[in-house]
């Protein structure tokens, strides 16, 4: 059975065993236990104080004591830089990968990049799973980016220094950076992508006009309580760090945090409870409307990443071409689906699948979705069995040289948007 505590970036306090947990101080002369005391930072000591991220550890052993890192030779297909070759502004799209025979991070493939990555702190990187085993005595970590899971085939359970998260398809899950944790399958083979976000930390989105409330509201988002494992013997660690893979033998499990308290922890979050807000007169609103997460960059507006779903919802506008419109936008777009089917594209989008339509590249219904919804009675239709989601970023997607030789990549994706008929003038 696992627990949750409630709230987005509230300031928790757990502990495993009762007496754990220093009260009144972070780090007494000696913790409870002979517990080993460590804060994980998140932010910058001096970022101000709403922005301000970190949690206390109380542990079995100091994060500390380990041997040196050497390269990681598995996870063939993970943390690859983009490919440099020339960017074509083509729009792209790959079908669902095959699974594979590994763990959750040896399956782990990198499809695209955007933005400068680890070493400028600013980007994303969007990667896909497909994974058949658990994680045995080994954990992972990312130095260069939080980790926004989104289960699309299978449930994962995600064990980590803070405590186990349950996550399956519908919901999603955030490992900040820095945490570490290892992945089992509860119920065999599973499916997912991930998003590594290498810039400011994914917070709720300002509300505006809409109000003190909806969108993804504070409350739905679960942290687990503190839990361990007391492991020791081999026990590998793979480290992602300014890109690449690193490994080094513990000797025991890093997942030995008895108690911890803080705003630096992982999160799930059920997509069924986000409050989609849409018009109710005409028009297709911006799909800044459906944003769960955001890390906002340097310009004010222009987000570093937005996370953004197309949920199940009413479509009520009046005289309105109810899909998105075609259009061309400053920001580039990787789109994912997690369930059914989505609205601008009736077919050859399916769950699994990942699309890209960069900064300027015109896109849009395809010829199939735009024929449908010019010509259909526009009626209150409610669009179920639907979950896709957009990854949004200043910055360009440049994808990897796998993704552009796969067989998954679509040879002809243009033909979405071929065959158009011409407008008639008077
Ligand atoms: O391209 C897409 O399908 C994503 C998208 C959806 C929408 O409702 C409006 C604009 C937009 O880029
Ligand atoms: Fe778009």
């Amino acid at each position: 059975m696992t627990h949750y505590m409630t709230g987005f970036g509230n300031h928790f306090a757990t502990e495993a065993v009762p007496g754990a947990l220093p009260i009144g101080r972070n780090s007494p002369q000696r913790p409870a236990f002979g517990l080993y005391a460590e804060q994980l930072s998140g932010t910058a000591f001096t970022a101000p104080r709403h922005e301000n991220r970190r949690s206390w550890f109380y542990r079995l052993w100091p994060s500390a004591a380990h041997p040196a890192f050497t390269r990681y030779n598995g996870a063939p297909l993970f943390a690859t830089a983009p490919s440099d070759a020339p960017l074509a502004p083509n729009r792209l799209r790959w079908g669902p990968l095959d699974s594979v025979d590994a763990d959750w991070l040896d399956s782990l493939t990198t499809m695209m990049v955007a933005g400068d990555g680890p070493r400028a702190q600013t980007g994303v990187g969007m990667h896909l799973y497909r994974c058949a085993k658990d994680m045995v005595d080994r954990a992972f970590v990312s130095a260069d980016g939080e980790l926004l899971i989104l289960p699309e085939q299978g449930a994962l359970t995600l064990l980590t220094e803070l405590g186990r998260i349950d996550v399956k398809p519908g919901e999603i899950a955030l490992i900040p950076r820095g945490v570490r944790f290892r992945v089992t399958l509860p119920d065999g083979p599973a499916r997912g992508y991930v998003a590594e976000n290498f810039g400011a930390p994914f917070r709720l989105p300002d509300l505006g006009p809409i109000g003190a409330n909806g969108l993804a509201n504070p409350r739905d988002f679960e942290t687990p309580v503190a839990w361990y494992e007391d492991v020791e013997g081999d026990y590998q660690l793979v480290q992602k760090f300014l890109g690449t893979l690193w490994q080094t033998d513990l000797g025991r499990s890093p997942l030995d945090v008895v108690a911890w308290h803080g705003n630096y922890a992982p999160w799930k979050y059920d997509l069924a409870t986000f409050n989609t807000i849409g018009s109710i007169s005409f028009d297709h609103p911006d799909p800044s409307i459906f944003t769960v997460l955001t890390s906002p960059s340097d310009m004010p507006g222009t987000a570093n990443v937005d996370f953004v779903i197309f949920p199940p919802r009413w479509l009520v506008a009046e005289d309105t071409f109810r899909p998105p419109w075609f259009h061309r936008n400053t920001m580039s777009e990787c789109m994912g689906l997690l369930q059914g089917a989505y609205d601008a594209k009736v077919g050859g989008f399916v769950p699994g699948a990942l699309s890209l339509h960069n900064q300027m590249s015109g896109h849009g219904p395809d010829v199939a979705s735009w024929q449908g919804a010019s010509a259909v009675d526009l009626a209150p239709h409610k669009l179920n069995d639907t979950m896709a989601f957009m990854i949004e970023s200043r910055w360009v997607f440049r994808p990897t040289d796998f993704a552009l030789e796969t067989g998954a990549l679509d040879a002809d994706y243009d033909a979405a948007w071929g065959g158009f008929p011409k407008a008639i003038l008077p």
